[in-house]
């Protein structure tokens, strides 16, 4: 580690290793840092993503790829299944990751590409000169020290601590923060080849509860509610043991984990003079899905991109870095985070008879061809009786 870089980013995440990965790509001298000891430990994650959307930023291996998704079903409070088949083109929808070696596989990409990659070194603080980061204050094994840098990328994760320290507003209105706990179980019967949505009040108030395979018998079996408690004072773990106790009664428990998924908008600003922040630390999260692992990517590569052309220019001034901030608002990523964010608002105000009412409308058609805007469509013609929330939903999304 010297003491000097082009660009400096805080956090060994996806976002954080596509970053570093691009950046030093393209030139720059880089220097990624990683508070723990080990990259990708321990995972925080149900390791869900499309395979469509992973395929842009790295080759499919079988060493990170614990199982092949077919398709999504979605369990309604009473039980009605409504199941999301393939891709148009009919290929398989996604991969259940092993992020342990998945995480560290970016973070080696990285560093093949010339990043230096220093672990057990944490960001204390941003270096702040005349307004601006020039940098971060570190505890390296330890050891006090400082990294200067042209322009500092934040991919710290959902906690944003970097950023925050910078000046800028990460704060997540409290139920806009999903509390999860997740249990990887093994000795379970399950679909292996599809991830399980299971919605309603009763199994998760304002959430869902997840069953992602990873190959023989085992799986992540998860749960997000809104906010820190439901209204009877359940956490997001009591839940998910009455779930597991009623349907995986002799499944192992082999690792516990909790944590939060910020399922807001994202940050109003996620650039200042000599800062870009990314990934879960600038909420760019899909709010109806929870999947923020293809948008961490996304933000990183983008920022990289961006940060080298300031630094080729001489510019890393706020107003010069913002072609991030506009970019990613303006992507494709952009517009399905806006669009998600006002279905799950609406989501989360429908009560068990309703979603049994909406699902039991689509159970039985083909879902193949699947898209928002026409599951609308369908929904309107199906339900009458909700013909006035339905129509205020597609008028929301128009
Ligand atoms: C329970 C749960 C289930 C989830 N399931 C899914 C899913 O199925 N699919 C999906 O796509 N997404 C899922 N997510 C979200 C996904 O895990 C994140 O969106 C993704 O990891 C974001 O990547 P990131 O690089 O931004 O942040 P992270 O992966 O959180 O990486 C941040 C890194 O920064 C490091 N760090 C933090 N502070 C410092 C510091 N001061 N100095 C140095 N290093 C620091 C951390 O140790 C960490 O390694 C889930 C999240 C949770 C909590």
């Amino acid at each position: 580690m010297k003491s000097s870089y082009d660009i400096l980013v805080v956090g060994g995440g996806p976002a954080g290793a596509l970053a570093a990965k691009t950046a030093a790509r393209a030139g720059n001298s880089v220097c990624l840092i990683e508070k723990r000891s080990a990259i990708g430990t321990p995972v925080r994650c149900a390791e869900g993503v499309g395979k469509e959307l992973l395929k842009e930023y790295i080759k499919p291996d079988p060493r990170w790829i614990s199982a092949e998704i077919e398709r999504a079903r979605l369990i309604s409070p009473d039980g009605t299944t409504v199941s999301l088949e393939q891709d148009k083109a009919g290929n398989e929808v996604g991969y259940v990751l092993d992020r342990k070696v998945f995480d560290r596989e970016l973070v080696w990409q990285a560093a093949e590409a010339g990043a230096d990659v220093v672990v057990k070194t944490r960001a204390t603080e941003p270096i702040m000169e005349n307004g601006g980061v020039r940098g971060a204050k570190v505890l390296s094994s330890g050891t006090p020290a400082e990294i200067r840098a042209e322009v500092v990328l934040a991919a710290d994760g959902t906690e944003a601590q970097f950023a925050r320290r910078a000046g800028l507003d990460t704060t997540v209105p409290l139920r806009e923060m999903m509390s999860c706990a997740q249990y990887l179980m093994t000795g379970i019967d399950i679909d292996a080849g599809s991830t399980d949505f299971y919605l309603g009040n009763e199994v998760a108030p304002e959430g869902y509860l997840w069953v992602f395979p990873k190959g023989d018998r085992t799986a992540n079996v998860g749960i997000g509610i809104s906010g820190r408690k439901s209204r009877d004072g359940s956490r997001a773990k009591d839940y998910l043991d009455r779930f597991v106790a009623k349907n995986f009664p002799d499944g192992k428990m082999i690792e516990a984990i909790v944590g939060g998924v910020p399922v807001c908008r994202p940050l109003a600003c996620t650039v200042a003079d000599g800062l870009m922040v990314i990934g879960d630390a600038a909420r760019v999260v899909d709010p109806l899905t929870g999947g923020g692992i293809g948008n961490a990517m996304f933000t990183g590569r983008l920022a990289a991109q961006v940060a080298s052309e300031c630094i080729s220019a001489g510019d890393c001034s706020k107003e010069a870095l913002m072609s991030y901030d506009a970019g990613w608002r303006a992507s494709h990523m952009g517009r399905i985070i806006e669009r998600n964010y006002k279905v799950k608002e609406y989501f989360i105000t429908l009560d068990d008879k309703k979603l049994n009412t909406l699902a039991a409308s689509i159970a039985n058609i083909s879902l193949k061809e699947f898209s928002v805007s026409t599951l609308i469509k369908e929904l309107i013609k199906r339900n009458p009786k909700m013909l006035l929330e339905l129509k205020a939903l597609k008028d929301m999304l128009a």
